[in-house]
C-alpha cells in the first residue's frame, strides 16, 4: 500500500473547513442514482418474469435455449454498452450520456412490455442491455466529478445502495404483480414499471449540470465556476479552491501531453502511462473479484436455491427472494455511512474476509445436504421397467446420490415414498417436473404407480434449509463493502484524460466476469459440486484480499485531481509534484491573481 501526505495539484492550501452542502447536491444525486436502481431492477426482474413467460399468449413455445437468451442479453449487451459510453462521454459529455441511457431505459421497458412475440421481447432486453451498461459506467463517474471529495464516496456508495434496492423492487414487483393476471398481464407489469422512473431521471438531467471537470477541460469556464457555486452552496473558499485544482490540474495535463508528444487515441495514452495503467489494471480485477465472488449466481439463481429446499409453489419462491435481496439491501448502508470515516480500504477488506466466510459456510451447507441425501441404488437393481437407451439414461443412472442427480438438469430422482433411497432417471421430456422418462416414475395413465415418488429438484434431507441461510448471510456480508467499493474506487482511481475510458474498461470487466460466472455456474456444479463451486469462489476472493491488501491504496480525503499520484513510484511522484508546483506558477501569474484573504487563492477569468 501506498501513502502519500496530502498535497493539491494547485498547491493551494485547502479549506480548513468542509463546505456545508445545500439541497442541490442532494436532488443531482438523488437524480443520478436512479441510474443504479434502474441497473439493478432491470437485471433482476427478469427472473420473476421468467415464471411467467415460457407460457405466456404470443410467446409460447419458449424453450430453454430462448429463456437463456432472454436472460443473458443484457448483461452481455451491459459489457458493450460500458464500453461505447467511455468514448463517447468524452466527446458528448457525462450528462449527455446519462440522459441517452434514461431514454433508452425507458424505450426498453415499453417494448418489453408490449411485446407480442420473441423477437420483439428480445429487442427490448438489448435495448434495456445497452442501458445498464451506460448508467453504470456514467453514474459513478458522474457523481465522481461532481460530488464533493467530503462525501464523494458516500454517494458513489449511495450508486451501489440503489442497485441493491432496484433488485429488491424487483422482486416486490415481481411478487405484487404475479398475482395480476400473471401470464397475460402481470409479466408486462413488471418490466413496464422501470419506464417512470427512467422517464424521471430523463426530465431532471433535462435541468441538471454537466460535471464541473468536463466543463473546463472542454473550454466552458464560467459555466464551471457556476456549477461549483451550486455544488458548493455558494461557499466561496470552496469554490475558489476548488476551480484552481481544476484549473491547475488541466494546465498541468497539456503540459505533459506536450512532454509526451501525446495524440493519437486514449488507449493508446494508457498504455503508455504505466501508473494510469497500473490504476485501470487494479480498478479492472476489483470488478472482476466482485464477480468471481459468485455474487450474480446466487442472485441468479435464488430461485434455483429456493426450489431445492423443497418449496414448490412460484409465490412463494418469489416471497423468499424478496427476503433474501433484502439481506443484500441492508449491507450497502454500512459503506455508505462509514466511508468517509473509516476510508475505503478497511470496509473492503472487512467485507471481503467476511465473503470468504461466508462462501465456506455456503459451501459447507451444500456439503452437508449432499452427504445427507438418500444413496442411489446401485446400476443393476433398476429394474426391469428401465431402459437404458433412453436419452441421458446412463448420464442419470451414474450419479450416486440424490443430491448429485437433482443437480442435473436432465435427470431427476425417484424414491419408494417410504425409504429413502432411489434411482436417478431422466426426466420426461414432455413433462419433467412431475414424471421420469423411463423407469419407476413414468407416468401411467397420468400417476406414478406403486407408492414412487419424483423429485426434480428436491432432496429430504436435515440440512435442506441451511443453504437458504447461508445466502441470506452471504448476501449481508457482500453487501457491506464488496458491493461498493469496486464502483467507488474505480470513480476515483483515474485522471480526467483517462477516466471515461478507464472506467468503461473497468465497468466492462464487471460484465465480462458477470457472464463468464453465470454461464458457468451450472456446469461447474456439475463437474465439482455445488459445495466445489463456492469452494472455488472462495478460493478466488481469497486471491481477492491479498490484491486489495497490497495494491490497493487508501483515496479517502484525496481530491479527484490528486488521487492519480497514488499510483506513482517515488520517483513518479516526485517529478509530478515539482512539475505541478511550476505548473501553479505559472497558472498563478497568468490569471494574474495574489494569494488574497485567508491565504486564499483568487482566480480571475481569461
Ligand atoms: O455491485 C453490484 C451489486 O453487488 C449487484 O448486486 C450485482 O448484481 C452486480 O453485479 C454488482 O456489480
Amino acid at each position: 500500500m501506498v501513502a502519500i501526505a496530502a498535497f493539491s495539484s494547485s498547491g493551494q492550501e485547502k479549506p480548513a473547513h468542509n463546505p456545508k452542502l445545500g439541497l442541490f447536491v442532494y436532488i443531482l444525486a438523488s437524480a443520478a442514482v436512479i441510474g443504479g436502481f434502474l441497473f439493478g431492477y432491470d437485471t433482476s426482474v427478469v427472473s420473476a418474469a421468467m415464471l411467467y413467460m415460457p407460457d405466456a399468449p404470443g410467446l409460447k413455445p419458449m424453450d430453454t435455449v430462448w429463456q437463456e437468451v432472454l436472460v443473458s442479453i443484457s448483461p452481455g449487451m451491459a459489457a458493450v454498452g460500458s464500453l461505447m459510453s467511455g468514448t463517447s462521454s468524452d466527446y458528448i459529455g457525462r450528462r449527455k450520456v446519462i440522459l441517452g441511457a434514461s431514454a433508452i431505459f425507458t424505450i426498453g421497458a415499453l417494448v418489453c412490455a408490449a411485446s407480442v412475440n420473441k423477437i420483439m421481447l428480445l429487442v427490448g432486453r438489448v435495448l434495456l442491455g445497452i442501458a445498464i451498461g451506460f448508467a453504470s459506467m456514467i453514474v459513478p463517474v458522474y457523481l465522481g466529478e461532481t460530488a464533493p471529495t467530503h462525501v464523494r464516496g458516500m454517494l458513489v456508495s449511495a450508486f451501489a445502495l440503489m442497485i441493491s434496492f432496484g433488485q429488491v423492487v424487483a422482486n416486490v414487483t415481481g411478487g405484487a404483480f404475479s398475482y395480476i393476471d400473471p401470464y397475460n398481464v402481470g409479466w408486462r407489469l413488471m418490466f413496464a414499471f422501470a419506464a417512470v422512473p427512467s422517464a424521471f431521471q430523463f426530465v431532471c438531467f433535462i435541468f441538471l449540470p454537466e460535471t464541473p471537470r468536463w466543463l473546463y477541460e472542454n473550454g466552458f469556464e464560467e459555466e464551471t465556476r457556476e456549477v461549483l457555486e451550486k455544488v458548493y452552496n455558494g461557499d466561496k473558499e470552496w469554490v475558489e479552491y476548488e476551480m484552481a485544482e481544476i484549473i491547475a490540474f488541466n494546465e498541468d495535463q497539456q503540459k505533459e501531453n506536450e512532454k509526451m508528444h501525446a495524440s493519437g487515441p486514449v488507449i493508446w495514452r494508457i498504455l503508455k502511462t504505466p501508473h494510469v495503467l497500473k490504476a485501470c489494471f487494479i480498478g479492472s480485477m476489483l470488478q472482476a473479484f466482485q464477480q468471481l465472488a459468485g455474487i450474480n449466481t446466487i442472485l441468479y439463481y435464488t430461485a434455483d436455491i429456493i426450489r431445492s429446499s423443497g418449496i414448490s409453489n412460484n409465490h412463494t419462491t418469489i416471497w423468499i427472494s424478496v427476503a433474501l435481496s433484502v439481506c443484500n439491501f441492508i449491507g450497502p448502508f454500512i459503506p455508505m455511512s462509514l466511508i468517509e470515516r473509516v476510508g475505503r480500504r478497511i470496509i473492503f477488506l472487512f467485507s471481503c474476509g467476511l465473503v470468504v466466510l461466508s462462501l465456506i459456510f455456503i459451501g459447507v451447507a451444500f456439503l452437508l445436504v449432499n452427504h445427507d441425501s438418500a444413496a442411489t441404488f446401485p446400476g443393476n437393481q433398476y429394474g426391469t421397467n428401465f431402459n437404458s437407451s433412453y436419452p441421458d439414461a446412463k448420464g442419470c443412472m451414474a450419479y450416486t446420490n440424490c443430491d448429485f442427480c437433482v443437480t442435473t438438469d436432465a435427470c431427476g430422482f425417484c424414491h419408494d415414498a417410504n425409504t429413502k433411497q432411489g434411482y436417478c432417471l431422466p426426466a420426461s421430456s414432455d413433462n419433467p417436473e412431475d414424471y421420469s422418462s423411463t423407469g419407476s416414475c413414468t407416468s401411467v395413465n397420468g400417476s406414478i404407480p406403486n407408492n414412487f415418488q419424483w423429485e426434480k429438484y428436491y432432496c429430504d434431507t436435515k440440512f435442506t434449509i441451511l443453504p437458504i441461510i447461508a445466502c441470506g448471510v452471504y448476501l449481508l456480508t457482500f453487501s457491506s463493502g464488496f458491493t461498493s467499493l469496486p464502483w467507488v474506487l474505480n470513480s476515483e482511481f483515474y485522471p480526467m484524460w483517462a477516466r471515461s475510458t478507464c472506467v468503461s474498461i473497468s465497468t466492462t470487466s464487471n460484465w465480462v466476469f458477470n457472464l463468464i460466472i453465470a454461464l458457468t455456474y451450472l456446469s461447474l456444479t456439475q463437474v465439482i459440486g455445488k459445495y466445489g463451486a463456492f469452494w472455488l469462489y472462495a478460493g478466488l476472493t481469497i486471491i481477492a484480499f491479498v490484491f486489495i491488501l497490497f495494491l490497493v491504496p487508501e483515496t479517502k480525503g484525496y481530491s479527484i485531481e490528486e488521487v492519480e499520484m497514488l499510483f506513482m513510484n517515488k520517483k513518479q511522484r516526485r517529478e509530478a509534484e515539482t512539475r505541478r508546483r511550476e505548473t501553479v506558477t505559472e497558472v498563478r501569474s497568468r490569471l494574474n491573481s495574489t494569494v488574497s484573504f485567508g491565504g486564499q487563492l483568487q482566480v480571475h477569468k481569461y
